[in-house]
């Protein structure tokens, strides 16, 4: 592991940008950028003034360990001790910030968490600029970094995953037999799809197109994932979280009418209502240990997306005293809605059933501030891209009531997002 025992000093400058900073995108070098963005909000960061990425836990590990994230929080409070932070501006997201992504599953390589050497935000009409240093005074070189714009990322070739879209409907028919057997009552199964570039993969030109395409999703790269989920696994601010769970989806549809029916079709449908109700129990059991207040609503709404329409539920709390971000990650992953229900027997089904190895799809995907607030997504319709490769996935949650044919096309709706982002243009 090379969490540093001592973590560097760290001098962390922030000043407000007057000018403001209009499509934070086109600032970001190539190479490996970090991003968050919703709407017109954003955080974009690059260079390294410090990291952490431990090694994978080892198999037979228990699928619900936690010491990655606990790992994590343990480095990031160690250089958040020796900081050195002159803020001008605070507010979320200014100040000392790291980005992180977290593996599915205990047992993946993957997970990590990167301070920035120079970053970018805007939150409403405020912008701001933060530069990390290693000593005080001095300005990062990666600041002088040109920026040229993204390159288009060129033909590509596709390779089905590790199961054809045939194979992977046989694995969701025998789930759904398990399920109505009764071992387990929902299990979300996921798919890949692997498209190979020319040349290496502008990640710059995905964030781009799914930031426009998808503008209330949270456009994140971090470490090689990349993607535009709807999922908000949480949001900090000082005491009060808020979550924004999803499951349960239909494609949109090709006019207003169709676009209708389909939504009171998921609306009214009992196998989407139960496949989100699990997921909502499943974030309401495991926030209200961390809460003196929680709130959750009795019925979903809806949720429409450029690709699909999701059935969506916002959760409000207060958290008590002394819970950090990266606890209440830690406590809320995986939810039933990329996990099922039991929490640990579906995710012992999901490895030995799905025949790959998640990385950080369907993990947490985030930043946090030194003042604790925080921003973490599920790294849905995502793909890690490495080089002149992405991987692509796309899951759905399996209850009784689910259909082969059905959860098939709804894993090519959710391929959507990326598979177009890479191809447009
Ligand atoms: C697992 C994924 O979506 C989850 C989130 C929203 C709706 C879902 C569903 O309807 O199955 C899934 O639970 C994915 O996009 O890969």
């Amino acid at each position: 592991m090379n969490a540093a025992v001592c973590p560097p000093k760290l001098f962390v400058r922030t000043v407000p940008l007057r000018g403001g900073a209009d499509s934070l995108v086109r600032r970001l070098p190539a190479g490996a950028p970090l991003a968050w963005l919703t709407g017109d909000d954003g955080l974009v960061g690059w260079g390294r003034a410090a990291h952490w990425s431990p090694d994978a836990e080892p198999a037979g590990t228990e699928p619900t360990d936690t010491t990655r994230f606990t790992e994590a929080a343990r480095w990031l409070n160690g250089v958040l001790e020796r900081a050195v932070v002159e803020d001008e501006v605070g507010l979320p997201g200014t100040g000392a910030v790291a980005f992180g992504t977290f593996t599915f599953a205990p047992t993946s390589t993957g997970s990590t968490m990167v301070v920035p050497r120079v970053l970018l935000g805007r939150r409403g009409d405020r912008a701001w600029l933060t530069t990390v240093t290693d000593e005080p005074g001095v300005h990062p070189g990666e600041l002088l970094y040109p920026a040229p714009a993204p390159r288009p990322v060129g033909p590509l070739s596709w390779d089905t995953g590790e199961l054809t879209a045939r194979e992977w409907g046989g694995v969701v028919a025998d789930t759904v037999a398990r399920i109505r057997a009764g071992e387990l009552d929902k299990a979300v199964l996921a798919r890949d799809l692997v498209a190979r570039a020319e040349g290496p993969i502008d990640v710059r030109t995905l964030l781009e197109r799914l930031h426009a395409r998808y503008p209330q999703c949270f456009t994140f790269s971090v470490a090689g994932m990349v993607g535009a989920t709807p999922e908000l696994l949480l949001r900090r601010e000082g005491e009060e979280l808020s979550s924004l769970v999803l499951a349960g989806t239909r494609p949109r549809g090709a006019d207003t009418e169709e676009d209708e029916r389909l939504a009171e079709e998921l609306m009214s449908s009992a196998k989407d209502v139960e496949e989100h109700g699990l997921a909502v129990d499943s974030l309401r059991d495991a926030l209200a240990p961390l809460a003196e207040e929680l709130a959750v609503p009795a019925w979903p709404h809806l949720l429409r997306l450029a690709n699909v329409q999701h059935l969506a539920t916002r959760a409000h709390a207060r958290l008590r005293p002394g819970v950090s971000a990266l606890d209440a990650v830690a406590a809320l992953h995986p939810t039933a809605a990329v996990g099922g229900t039991p929490t640990a027997t579906a995710m012992r089904l999901i490895d030995e059933v799905e025949g790959m190895d998640r990385g950080g799809y369907a993990g947490p995907v985030g930043w946090v501030d030194g003042a604790g607030n925080a921003e973490w997504g599920i790294a849905l319709r995502s793909a890690h891209v490495d080089g002149a490769t992405a991987r692509l996935f796309a899951g759905c949650g399996i209850v009784a009531g689910s259909e082969p044919e059905s959860e098939i096309a709804e894993t090519e709706s959710k391929f959507r997002p990326v598979r177009e982002a890479l191809t447009d243009g």
